[in-house]
C-alpha cells in the first residue's frame, strides 16, 4: 500500500468522521457547515494544503471509487460527496452512533 493509502486509510480508521476537503471547495464549506451546525466532532483533511494531498486523491478513489471533494467518511463507511450528505435522512443518528455527536 502506498504512504499516501495508508494514511487516508488511517485517517479513516481512525476518526468518527473524516472530510477530505479543499479550503477552495464550498462543497466542502457546505457539508463542514452542516456537520459544525450540529456540532459535530470530525476531522477535515485539506488537500491542497498538504504535500501529499494529489496522491491522497488518488488513494481515496481507489477506496472509494470518487475523485472529489469532499469525500466523506461516517465510522469508517463511505458517505459520498457534500450532496451525499445533505441528503442523508438519517445523519443526525448516524453521527449519533459514531460518538461523533
Ligand atoms: N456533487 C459533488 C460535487 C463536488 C465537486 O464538484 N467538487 C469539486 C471541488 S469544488 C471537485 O472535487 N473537483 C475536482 C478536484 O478538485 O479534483 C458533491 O456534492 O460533493
Amino acid at each position: 500500500m502506498s504512504a499516501a493509502k495508508t494514511r487516508a486509510q488511517s485517517l479513516i480508521n481512525d476518526n468518527a468522521v473524516v472530510v477530505f476537503s479543499k479550503s477552495y471547495c464550498p462543497y466542502c464549506d457546505s457539508s463542514k457547515k452542516l456537520l459544525d451546525g450540529l456540532n459535530t466532532k470530525y476531522t477535515a483533511l485539506e488537500l491542497d494544503q498538504d504535500e501529499e494531498g494529489a496522491a491522497i486523491q488518488s488513494a481515496l478513489a481507489e477506496i472509494s471509487g470518487q475523485r472529489t471533494v469532499p469525500n466523506i467518511f461516517i465510522n469508517k463507511k463511505h458517505i459520498g460527496g457534500n450532496s451525499d450528505l445533505q441528503g442523508k435522512k438519517d445523519l443526525k443518528d448516524l453521527l449519533k452512533s459514531a460518538g461523533a455527536i
